[in-house]
């Protein structure tokens, strides 16, 4: 378990943390989401321990990061942000390094790089020079890197950043396989990439915590259907005769509208499906003039640029 108290980091005058406080339960996926520059870094090298807050705490599984940094380190993988690497070594010799920096004992040290190799799929290229290899690779083999002394925790920043669409997707799948065995904390800029993997979200705006909750919690904030507001110039005999010909529409409501002779009517569909072809089809048969058209949803794209810029215009 992490559990972060009252952070605070500034560099010089500029505030990259603001009274940041949060606990990531074991055994999750947590993505920590926000727009380049909102601190997800900053707090990603403070949970582990690379730079020391202004303010506030942080224990890792009971330990705290400053007076017990060995054990609460111990706990704790990371891939920092541009996933810093010797490039000159070859992804053995690299792999060894890190497994002499997490002080394992020297007969396990086989073992281990065969087993993190496996599971990034980079056990072929052990005997390369980093420096030779693309850039999809050199990512798994950071993340090989953060996975080396086993620990339950693994923190990684920006994993798939700069990356093609191919290594992108070969690196999520690869995360998702490793999630049942232990707890994640993705910081990511990717709305998208944070709701493919993570079950908790966390985000930032400014130095700011602005919204703690599940996916779930926000995926039912978006809304399960997708709801469809039509004022049409129609009777409601009219109104029928274009829904019999819908077969995706599961709801219907239709009230007077404001103007004579005109229908409020909201239609539910799937989130999947989009009315409004069929809308212009059956409507434009029956000669029906369609005087609004308009998606009551809330994206969860929306949300989220709700959220930040809640902060950025108003804080
Ligand atoms: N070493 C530093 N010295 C001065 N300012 C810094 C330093 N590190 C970060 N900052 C500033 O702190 C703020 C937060 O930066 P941080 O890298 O944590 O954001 P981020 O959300 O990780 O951004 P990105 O997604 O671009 O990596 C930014 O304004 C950044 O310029």
């Amino acid at each position: 378990m992490i559990e972060a108290k009252m952070l605070y980091k500034n560099f010089g005058a500029s505030v990259a943390v603001n009274d940041v406080s949060f606990t990531i339960p074991d055994g999750q996926i947590t993505g920590v989401l926000g727009r380049p520059g909102c601190g997800k870094s900053t707090i990603a090298n403070i949970l582990a321990g690379y730079t020391a807050s202004s303010g506030g705490s942080v224990s890792i599984n009971g330990y705290d990061i400053e007076r017990h940094p060995r054990r609460a380190k111990a706990a704790i993988g990371y891939l920092p942000a541009n996933n810093p690497i010797y490039y000159d070594m070859t992804v053995r010799e690299y792999l060894d390094f890190l497994s002499r920096l997490h002080r394992l004992p020297r007969r396990q040290v086989p073992g281990r790089i065969a087993w993190v190799s496996d599971i990034m799929g980079i056990s072929e290229y052990l005997p390369h020079l980093i420096l030779n290899l693309d850039r999809g690779v050199i990512r798994r083999i950071g993340i090989a890197g953060a996975l080396i002394n086993d620990p339950p925790i693994l923190l990684l920043d920006q994993p798939t950043a700069g990356l093609s669409p191919a290594d992108t997707r070969e690196i999520r799948e690869i995360l998702k396989s490793l999630r049942q065995d232990r707890t994640m904390v993705i910081f990511s800029s990717y709305l998208a990439e944070v709701l493919e993997l993570c079950q908790h979200v966390l985000v930032l705006n400014g130095g700011k915590l602005i919204a703690n909750d599940s996916i779930a919690n926000l995926r039912a904030l978006a809304g399960d259907k997708n709801r469809l507001k039509l004022s049409l110039h129609a009777t409601l005999d009219q109104l029928r005769r274009i829904l019999s010909s819908m077969e995706s529409v599961e709801d219907v409501s239709a009230q007077p509208g404001l103007e004579e002779g005109a229908l409020d009517v909201i239609l539910e569909s799937g989130v999947d499906t989009d009315l409004r072809p069929q809308v212009w089809a059956a409507c434009a048969r029956e000669n029906i003039p369609i005087l609004e058209m308009k998606y009551l949803n809330v994206s969860l794209e929306e949300i989220f640029l709700q959220l930040t810029g809640k902060i950025q215009g108003g804080d």
